[in-house]
């Protein structure tokens, strides 16, 4: 069963992170990934979080997708696709141009909670998506660099 629970965050606190299972990417297979991401993208264009996305512009909103899946199917054990058109991950450092608060934060993760149960009925083990969603909520964890109000 998944337990696609939110951790709390909190501002300048860093938990240990645990990368993904292996088996996620290549059970999910880069398409499909792709997609994924894809569809957080679109969820977070029609949502209160949008503002910090480039939702004004096509080409920098697609821009930020394929950074994005990029560097989710690096970490997963996949091709390492980011660092060859990017470098180094630093991804406290690149997010902190934007104001990601907690509540921002569960937005985020709350758009993956929606998207991942319907892995497991596409035959995805149970085991690599609760592996993909441990890593996010802990890592996203991280990201936070602005007090809630
Ligand atoms: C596990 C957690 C997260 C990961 C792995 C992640 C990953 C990434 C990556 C790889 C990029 C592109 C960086 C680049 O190439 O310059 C990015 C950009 C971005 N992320 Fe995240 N992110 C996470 C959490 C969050 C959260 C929680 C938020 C806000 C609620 C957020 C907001 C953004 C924004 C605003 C951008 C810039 C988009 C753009 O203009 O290109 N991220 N993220």
């Amino acid at each position: 069963m998944l337990e696609l629970k939110i951790t709390d965050g909190v501002l300048g606190v860093r938990p240990p992170v645990t990368k993904p299972h292996p088996g996620f990417f290549f059970q999910v297979g880069e398409e499909r990934f792709r997609k994924l991401v894809d569809d957080h993208y679109e969820k977070i264009r029609n949502s209160d979080i949008a503002f910090l996305f480039p939702v004004n512009d096509e080409e920098d909103f697609a821009n930020a997708k394929k950074h994005a899946a990029d560097f989710l199917i690096q970490i997963c054990g996949g091709p390492d696709y980011f660092a060859q058109t990017r470098g180094e991950p630093r991804m406290v450092g690149r997010h902190a141009p934007f104001r990601i608060d907690e509540h921002g934060r569960r937005r985020w993760l709350e758009f993956y909670a929606e998207l991942l149960p319907p892995l497991e009925a596409e035959g995805i083990n149970p085991e690599y998506i609760q592996s993909f969603w441990d890593y996010l909520d802990i890592f996203s964890i991280w990201m936070i660099n602005t007090p809630s109000h």
